[in-house]
């Protein structure tokens, strides 16, 4: 921390986490509030039930290249982040509104395209897109709000000692396709493609719900960072097993061409939306999910018992 920290802190100087829980001081909730801030997406009820709803956002250089990425995926990835944190509480979204910010000489193709984009995406689900903004900005900014249903909701928060940690969907081959393209290079073509669109598990979600997930949340961030908000949310410790994370091939194959460590990838590489999730050691390990780890008495994320070196995952301001 610099000087004027200890009087008048910067954003840089408290952080993405930091400042979001200065800001959650400062909001009020009323009735309709059944889960405010703080978990994948907030549930409200309204006259005749209830939904889910989680805004993101996209900016121009920060989490899209024009030069890496097509209209059409960077809609189709600003459609799967937020689609995804409506499957990470255990619902269906059914709508989306999308503030859109751009500069005057973007060609109107562009805004199009990433509407087709947007609209590909959502047709996984159901959902479609119901409203939204438009400004000008230096930059592109993409917005969005998405709204979703659930029966019951999953939170971060219900991690209980003994139950099992579980993963569904991809993990380490964005954050490997981040680091090919930042180095110039297009291949493995699998990493690069799933940088610029993401492949959510948005079934999954539901299906953990149903056989009474504990606590979920989506990776935006990183494995060791996601799971971190649920050890934290829940009060407990998590202990992951490396040995049942399998490196998928074009994650080795980066590795091994950058000279990093294909685990650096799994554990800490964002953007892949991959769902995870804890279970009661009664319940039969979902189809389509693969047992990683441990839920036991304590705090923080460990990974075959010991702290993981480095940082745990994408945090902005740092
Ligand atoms: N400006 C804000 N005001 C109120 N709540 C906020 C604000 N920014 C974030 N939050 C809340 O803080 C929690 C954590 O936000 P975060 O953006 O990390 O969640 P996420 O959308 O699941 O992750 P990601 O953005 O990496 O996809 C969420 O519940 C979010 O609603
Ligand atoms: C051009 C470019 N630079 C960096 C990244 C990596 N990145 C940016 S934000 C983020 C976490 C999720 O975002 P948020 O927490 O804002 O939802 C990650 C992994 C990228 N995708 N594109
Ligand atoms: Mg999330």
């Amino acid at each position: 921390m610099n000087a004027s920290a200890t009087n008048d802190p910067t954003i840089g100087d408290i952080g993405e986490f930091g400042l979001i829980d200065r800001l959650r001081e400062r909001i009020g909730h009323n009735r309709h509030v059944l889960l405010g801030p703080g978990d994948d997406a907030a549930h409200v009820s309204t006259q005749d039930g209830t939904f889910l709803v989680s805004s993101d956002l996209l900016i121009e250089g920060r989490h899209f290249r024009r030069d890496w990425s097509s209209p059409r995926d960077i809609g189709r990835k600003a459609a799967a982040c937020n689609l995804s944190d409506i499957s990470a509480m255990g619902g269906v979204a059914t709508a989306l509104t999308v503030g859109f910010g751009a500069p005057a000489d973007l060609p109107v193709s562009w805004a199009l395209e990433m509407v087709r984009g947007f609209e590909d995406e959502c047709a996984h689900v159901g959902a479609h897109i119901v409203g939204g903004d438009v400004t000008e900005s230096d930059k592109i900014i993409i917005a969005v709000t998405a709204m979703g249903d659930a029966a019951r909701p999953v939170r971060r928060s219900g991690a209980l000692p003994g139950d099992y940690v579980a993963y569904s969907g991809q993990l380490g081959l964005a954050g490997a396709g981040f680091a090919t393209l930042s180095r110039g290079f297009r291949s493995p073509k699998a990493a690069v493609e799933a940088h610029r669109v993401p492949s959510p598990p948005y079934a999954a979600g539901p299906q953990a719900a149903g056989v009474g997930a504990t606590s979920m949340t989506d990776v935006s961030d990183g494995l060791l960072a996601d799971l971190g908000h649920i050890a934290d949310a829940s009060g407990v410790a998590i202990d992951l097993d490396s040995h049942l994370i399998v490196v998928p091939e074009p994650v080795a194959t980066v590795s091994e061409a950058l000279g990093r460590n294909a685990m650096d990838f799994m554990l800490t590489g964002g953007d892949d939306y991959a769902l995870v999730a804890t279970f009661s050691s009664e319940t039969t390990v979902p189809a389509g999910w693969t047992r990683i780890g441990q839920v036991a008495d304590g705090s923080g994320v460990t990974v075959d018992g010991a702290p993981y070196e480095g940082a745990s995952g994408h945090q902005h301001f740092r």
